[in-house]
């Protein structure tokens, strides 16, 4: 891939939040690692999708790459220009080329503005448009791009549906031009049936407008349906990242094995045989970090001591990159997990709902 194709560049970034104590909360006691390392690159016109568990560290990384929230140390370069040290003015002229969509239209729209005001504020914020006929004329345009009517100016956010409401939060990023939409789990907060149709208009607006996109999402689904790359977050740092369908037949990273195992094969018709790869324990807190791998203390494959000691740093395996020692000898079979249960989900029979005809195995066995 050549310079000119890379938009996004992020080279070990870090957001540290301190955590504060005392009765004026002046005693900072430690910090919560939301980000810690992080080196990413995002191609023009690609998709990035970012996965993981709640609390890895996705909607910080996402704002930190848009400089809404300060990242504490690393660098983020945008079309070649580093956002860390611009001044705030020339960022502030940036940031029309960065949008953002989020979760939750309905918290993210002001319920007093009309949609028509909601699309003209950023117009005039950023200076676009030569007079109201032009910036009515950028609006149209925004609507038909969205799939809403011209009637919907009028309105009101708590007038539309919650797939129509996510519309409107993409015409607002989408009115002002940019190049790059950071959509924070844009999906996930809409019914199944809407989730596919939002889905496929932003498939449709990058094909049109050429638009870059990291999608930040829990749903493995909708990211492989949308993304070119995938990255795989865990505790503020990426474990593995591969082209989509890589990462989906191919998953090195325990931590990524153990999410594959987790989603259902989406045919009915097929007979789901795989191993469900269990993991010990919740997510450790970003403030108190195992040392070694991250990841070691919920791995089934973890070994004494390199786990525990030794930090992995991402490490190219073919087309993917990937944090852990034992990647390869966890692919080959050499080595094995100690605790995984092997479900067979039958394919449904005359309408009966898929059985699970095998329970978790013992600790230490393996079937
Ligand atoms: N402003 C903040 N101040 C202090 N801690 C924060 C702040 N924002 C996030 N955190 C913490 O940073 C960690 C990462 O949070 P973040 O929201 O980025 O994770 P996430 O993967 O996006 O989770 P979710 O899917 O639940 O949104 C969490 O422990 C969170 O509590």
């Amino acid at each position: 891939m050549s310079e000119n194709d890379i938009l996004v560049e992020v080279r070990d970034l870090k957001v540290h939040f301190p955590i504060k104590r005392g009765v004026l909360f002046d005693r900072v006691i430690g910090h919560v690692k939301a980000v810690d390392g992080v080196d990413l690159s995002i191609a023009r016109g690609k998709t990035y999708g970012l996965v993981g568990e709640s609390g890895c560290g996705k909607s910080t990384l996402g704002r930190a790459l848009l400089q809404l929230t300060p990242p504490t140390a690393g660098e983020v370069s945008f079309d070649g220009v580093e956002l860390t040290t611009l001044p705030s003015g020339k960022l502030r002229s940036m940031r029309r080329r960065m949008q953002m969509i989020f979760q939750d239209p309905m918290s993210s729209l002001d319920p007093r503005q009309n949609v028509e005001s909601i699309l003209t504020e950023g117009l005039q914020t950023h200076g676009i448009g030569t007079d109201r006929t032009d910036r009515r004329r950028i609006i149209g345009e925004t609507l038909d791009a969205v799939g809403l009517p011209r009637w919907a100016l009028s309105r009101y956010p708590h007038e539309f549906s919650g797939g129509q409401r996510q519309r409107i939060g993409i015409a607002r990023a989408l009115v002002l031009g940019p190049e790059l939409i950071v959509a924070d789990e844009p999906v996930s907060a809409l019914d199944v049936s809407i989730q596919a149709q939002v889905v496929n208009l932003l498939d449709e607006l990058q094909d049109s407008l050429g638009l870059t996109y990291l999608v930040i999402a829990h749903d493995l689904a909708v990211v492989r349906h949308i993304s070119d790359t995938v990255g795989v977050m865990y505790l503020g740092a990426l474990v593995e990242e591969a082209p989509s369908d890589r990462l989906y037949n191919e998953p090195l990273h325990p931590y990524t094995r153990a999410l594959m195992s987790a989603v259902p094969v989406p045919d009915p018709d097929v007979e789901d045989r795989r191993e469900r790869i269990l993991l010990a324990g919740d997510l450790p807190s970003p403030a108190n970090p195992p040392s070694g791998c991250r990841f070691h203390t919920r791995c089934p494959w973890a070994q004494p001591t390199r786990c525990a000691d030794e930090r992995p740093v991402l490490r190219e395996i073919g087309a993917s990159r990937v944090a852990c020692h034992w990647a390869e000898q966890i692919a080959s079979g050499e080595l094995r997990p100690h605790q995984v249960s092997v479900q067979i989900v039958r394919p449904e029979d005359e309408g009966d709902a898929p059985s699970v005809v095998s329970a978790p195995t013992e600790p230490g066995s393996y079937v």
